[in-house]
């Protein structure tokens, strides 16, 4: 059955209440990471999620600025999620300061939490999540929490030595932009990427896009994939909308 649950995001202390109920486009979450089922069914009322996958440096983070400003989306980055956390002092704090310093990857548990959150407290109904899943279990357990699979799987396809030229350049002064981190974060990247891709290549979800190139170059290959699904993304937001009134 479905229900709406009072928030994973309130498993995390120091979270702020809920802000479910107030936006156009809340949604339901399965009630617990421990689902047994392997693939949820999609829900009509559900947002219209895209996964941005590409190693690090691909791309990924400029291109999601172009996709919010052309077509309206909210980014919600994975990392970017996780050094907030950092900041914040949180309870997890000093492990994914740790894990992301070793370039691997935080418990699904703690990024999932803190995705649904910044959803949750959104009023869009279409998200571009940023670098997650990073892993198959990354993946089943969003997909569990959710209680759904992303409607579309971008992968910025490019080659190891392009991602660390700008990895290197990128001059953000993060902890895990150094030669030595970026190696382990590449082995894990090749470790553990390609089963993702394969599974929403079988599931037809996935777009890979060569990521060499400039910036607008690049995005001209991701625009006519936005361009294309126009029509269904505007279905689901006025789903969303007609299941919120109904709820209410
Ligand atoms: N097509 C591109 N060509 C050259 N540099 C790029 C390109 N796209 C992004 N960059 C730069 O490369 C660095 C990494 O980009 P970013 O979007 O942060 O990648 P990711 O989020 O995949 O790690 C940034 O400094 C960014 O400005
Ligand atoms: O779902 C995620 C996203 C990020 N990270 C950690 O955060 C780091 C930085 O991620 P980000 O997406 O910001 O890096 P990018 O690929 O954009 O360079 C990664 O190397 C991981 O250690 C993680 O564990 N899970
Ligand atoms: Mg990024």
């Amino acid at each position: 059955m479905w229900r709406r649950v009072a928030l994973l995001s309130s498993l995390i202390s120091h979270s702020k209440p809920s802000m479910h109920n107030q936006g156009p486009c809340t949604f339901k979450i399965w009630e617990s990471f421990t689902s047994q089922s392997e693939v949820v069914t999609p829900s009509k009322a559900a947002p219209f999620i895209t996964f941005v996958l590409g190693g690090p440096g691909s791309g990924k983070g400029t291109q999601c600025a172009k996709i919010v400003e052309a077509f309206g989306f909210t980014h919600v980055s994975a990392g970017d999620l996780l050094r907030r956390e950092i900041a914040s002092n949180s309870a997890y704090g000093s492990v994914i300061l740790s894990t992301i310093r070793e370039g691997k990857i935080v418990p699904s548990q703690v990024t999932v939490q803190l995705i649904l959150k910044e959803m949750e407290s959104s009023d869009n109904c279409k998200f571009l999540i940023d670098g997650f899943p990073r892993s198959e279990e990354n993946r089943k357990a969003f997909e569990q929490v959710i209680g759904a699979e992303p409607d579309v799987v971008l992968f910025f396809d490019c080659p190891e030595q392009e991602m660390v030229k700008r990895v290197l350049n990128r001059n953000q002064g993060r902890v895990d932009d150094n030669i030595e981190t970026i190696k382990k974060r590449l082995e894990v990247f090749d470790e553990l990427n390609w089963p993702i891709v394969n599974y929403y290549t079988q599931r037809g979800k996935l777009h890979r896009i060569n990521a060499v190139g400039t910036v607008d170059e690049i995005f001209e290959k991701v625009r006519p994939i936005f361009s294309a699904l126009r029509s269904e993304v505007v279905e689901r937001v006025r789903v969303m909308v007609v299941d919120r009134e109904l709820d209410s």
